[in-house]
Order: C-alpha cells, then sequence, then structure tokens
C-alpha cells in the first residue's frame, strides 16, 4: 500500500503539487490530470528525484521520503520512463538481468528470473536480439521486463502508451494488469490515454493545478463534472 499524506512541491513560485494526500491501496492505480497538473511531479516525488517542501510518503508502512533514490529501488521502486532506458550494445537478455546481476542469489535463479519476466511480457523468442535492433514497442517490453525483475513492490509508468498503437497499447494494458498477479507489485500509471486507464485501474486520482480534485473508483472518477471540468477545453474524458 503507499500513503501520501500532505505532500506539496514548490519550484520558485510555481506550486506544482498542493497539500496533495491519497492512498493506493488497489493492484493498478492511475494518475491524471491536464498538462501542466503535477502528474509527473509526484511520480519524481516517489522516485527520489523531487524533495517535497512538506508531506510523507510511506510503501508498506515503510517512510519513503528519507531513503535515497538507491535505496528506494532497493526497497522495491522502480520506474519506467517516456523513454525507455535500454542498452543498444546488450541483448534483451542481458538489459534485463543488469537489474539484478548485483544481487547475491546464484546465477541459475537470476537467469531463471529474467527468463521468467521475458516469458511474461512475450519477449522469451527475441531474448537474444540486442538493443539497437528492437522495434518501438519490443523497447518498451523490454523495459517492462527491466522493472519487473528482482521484486518490485511499486511499478511506476510516466506516459507507457505514447507513440503507441491503438493495438500495442491495448497489449500493453494487458500486460500491466498481469503485473501484480505474476510479481505481487502494485502499479501506478500516468497516461494521457483516458481509455487506457479507464480499462486497466481500479482507482484514479486526478490532479487539477497541483490540488486532488478527485479519487476513488476510475469509472466514477472519470464521471465526476469537476473532472469533466477540468479537462473541458482540453481533452475528452
Ligand atoms: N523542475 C521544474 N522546475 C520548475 N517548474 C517545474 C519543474 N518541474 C515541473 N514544473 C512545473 O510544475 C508544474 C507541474 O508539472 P508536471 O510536469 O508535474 O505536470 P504534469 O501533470 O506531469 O504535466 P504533463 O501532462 O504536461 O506532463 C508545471 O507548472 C510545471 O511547469
Amino acid at each position: 500500500m503507499l500513503e501520501i499524506e500532505d505532500v506539496t512541491v514548490r519550484f520558485g513560485g510555481v506550486v506544482a503539487l498542493s497539500a496533495v494526500s491519497v492512498r493506493f491501496d488497489k493492484p493498478v492505480n492511475g494518475i491524471i490530470g491536464p498538462n501542466g497538473a503535477g502528474k509527473t511531479t509526484l511520480m519524481n516525488v516517489l522516485s527520489g528525484f523531487v524533495r517535497p517542501a512538506s508531506g510523507r510518503v510511506s510503501g508498506d508502512g515503510e517512510a519513503l521520503l528519507p531513503l535515497a533514490p538507491h535505496r528506494r529501488a532497493h526497497w522495491g521502486l522502480r520506474r519506467s520512463f517516456q523513454k525507455e532506458e535500454i542498452a543498444d550494445d546488450l541483448t534483451v537478455f542481458e538489459n534485463v538481468l543488469v537489474q539484478i546481476d548485483h544481487s547475491r542469489s546464484p546465477a541459475r535463479s537470476k537467469t531463471a528470473e529474467v527468463e521468467a519476466m521475458l516469458a511474461l511480457v512475450g519477449m522469451a523468442d527475441r531474448a537474444g536480439k540486442i538493443g539497437a535492433a528492437l522495434s518501438g514497442f519490443e523497447r518498451r517490453l523490454t523495459d517492462v521486463a527491466k522493472c519487473l525483475v528482482g521484486r518490485p513492490r511499486l511499478v511506476m509508468f510516466d506516459e507507457p502508451a505514447g507513440g503507441m498503437s491503438v493495438d500495442e497499447s491495448r497489449q500493453l494494458g494487458a500486460l500491466i494488469r498481469q503485473i501484480h498477479g505474476a510479481t505481487g507489485a502494485q502499479v501506478l500509471v500516468i497516461d494521457h490515454d483516458v481509455e487506457l486507464i479507464r480499462t486497466i485501474c481500479e482507482d484514479t486520482l486526478v490532479l487539477d493545478f497541483g490540488r486532488r480534485i478527485a479519487f476513488g473508483p476510475t469509472a466514477e472518477v472519470l464521471d465526476d463534472p469537476r473532472v469533466k471540468a477540468a479537462y473541458l477545453g482540453t481533452e475528452e474524458v
């Protein structure tokens, strides 16, 4: 469970997040809002790139804000960025293995874990392909596998469907739905594709100008007049 309490972030005169509190306790949770609403800032607070002016964050009861970013990774925090981080000269298998190479588990169990996650994302048959030869979608799937090895507890996706076709976005959505069952990790997804959020997220947080304007079951939230008003003139909900 991820608990965010009273988190405020300021960049000079801009209040990017204003006393945001929310408790995510479902397997897959969404964060939506118009441009500049504070979505990425909230993920940056969780991953440790941005230090809030005030507030607390706990994951499974453990305070996360005092932990340096690498300690959060050790705790089980994973993040997939809009632009995937795939090494061009390594194979798909090696790109994923690098994530857990330092762990003390026996080599055989690390290999088995990488193979299992490549099978889950549908890349087992391309494990030997080098990064430079991958399509955009294959890079995304490899990046997801990287997030799933090493016992993740919280996996965050920042616009995972950006640049994907409708079919790829659907496949990615189905994969994201499987993460909790396969690894036990909770998932947080930011995306402008409201249909993706509607399909895969049990609960959704809506931010607007750094404030929480709605939170709860996704269908109810998307039907909320305040949410529709926030999107008016920008995007369809
Ligand atoms: N490093 C920074 N320095 C100054 N201002 C920032 C910084 N990062 C974000 N902001 C500002 O904070 C506000 C929230 O930005 P943020 O990127 O979190 O929004 P967002 O909801 O992710 O938007 P988008 O959907 O466009 O990605 C915006 O006004 C933005 O200009």
